[in-house]
């Protein structure tokens, strides 16, 4: 969900990748993960999408098991704690080339143009506990992206005159956090590309 709204507000991104993807891939087949090495900026795009739009934004609760200081803050024991994965991932300090609520992938790129260090962890949550499928998580968003950048075009849908309709941007409440689904039929048109 968060990948339309990012390529419907973002149309330069979205253009930017499927630039990527005809030059490697071509138009005549779908991208596969053998072509992973290859797109580097589709990469960074999923990347900027868990970064963005974060899905789990306080991660999971956790709890000390024994009593505990930290930073001169004493935390009895059986404290519910959260980690929070939205500031952290729009943290001025870690993000501060450009504007971290922006959806900028080439965050995410060396001047070379290869990926950078930043996985983006904190989407996953951190350390020990972190998310158990992440790898899978990965691979799964990155084969969705690349193939929706290959085939479709996202737009915002025009009324009888032309004119674009504004998205407006609605999130859902809770533990998980994504665009609500009733603006997607509404607001956005996804368009099978011109060969
Ligand atoms: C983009 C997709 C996903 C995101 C952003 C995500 C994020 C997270 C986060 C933030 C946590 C909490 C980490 C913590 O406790 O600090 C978590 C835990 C977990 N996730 Fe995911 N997850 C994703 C996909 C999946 C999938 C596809 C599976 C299973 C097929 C999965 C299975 C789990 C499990 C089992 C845990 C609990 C791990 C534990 O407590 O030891 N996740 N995930």
């Amino acid at each position: 969900m968060a990948s339309m709204l990012a390529f419907v507000f973002y149309p330069s991104a979205q253009k930017r990748a499927q630039a990527e993807l005809d030059r490697v891939v071509g138009r005549g087949r779908l991208p596969t993960f053998e072509d992973q090495p290859l797109l580097p900026y589709v990469s960074a795009v999923c990347r900027e999408l868990l970064r963005w739009h974060v899905i789990v934004p306080l991660s999971i609760a956790h709890s000390p098991t024994k009593d505990d200081i930290y930073d001169r803050m004493f935390i009895p024991k059986g404290t519910p704690m959260l980690m929070n994965a939205w500031a952290i991932l729009h943290g001025p300090e870690v993000y501060p080339a450009s504007d971290p609520e922006g959806f900028k992938p080439e965050r995410f790129l060396t001047t070379e143009g290869a990926l950078n260090d930043d996985d983006v962890q904190g989407a996953f949550g951190l350390r020990r506990r972190s998310c158990v499928r992440l790898h899978f998580a990965n691979s799964m968003l990155w084969i969705m992206v690349a193939s929706v950048l290959a085939t479709f075009d996202v737009t915002k849908t025009k009324d009888g005159r032309g004119n674009e309709i504004p998205v407006d941007v609605n999130d859902s409440d809770g533990f998980v956090s994504h665009p609500l689904r009733s603006i997607v039929p509404f607001a956005q048109e996804v368009v099978k590309r011109k060969s």
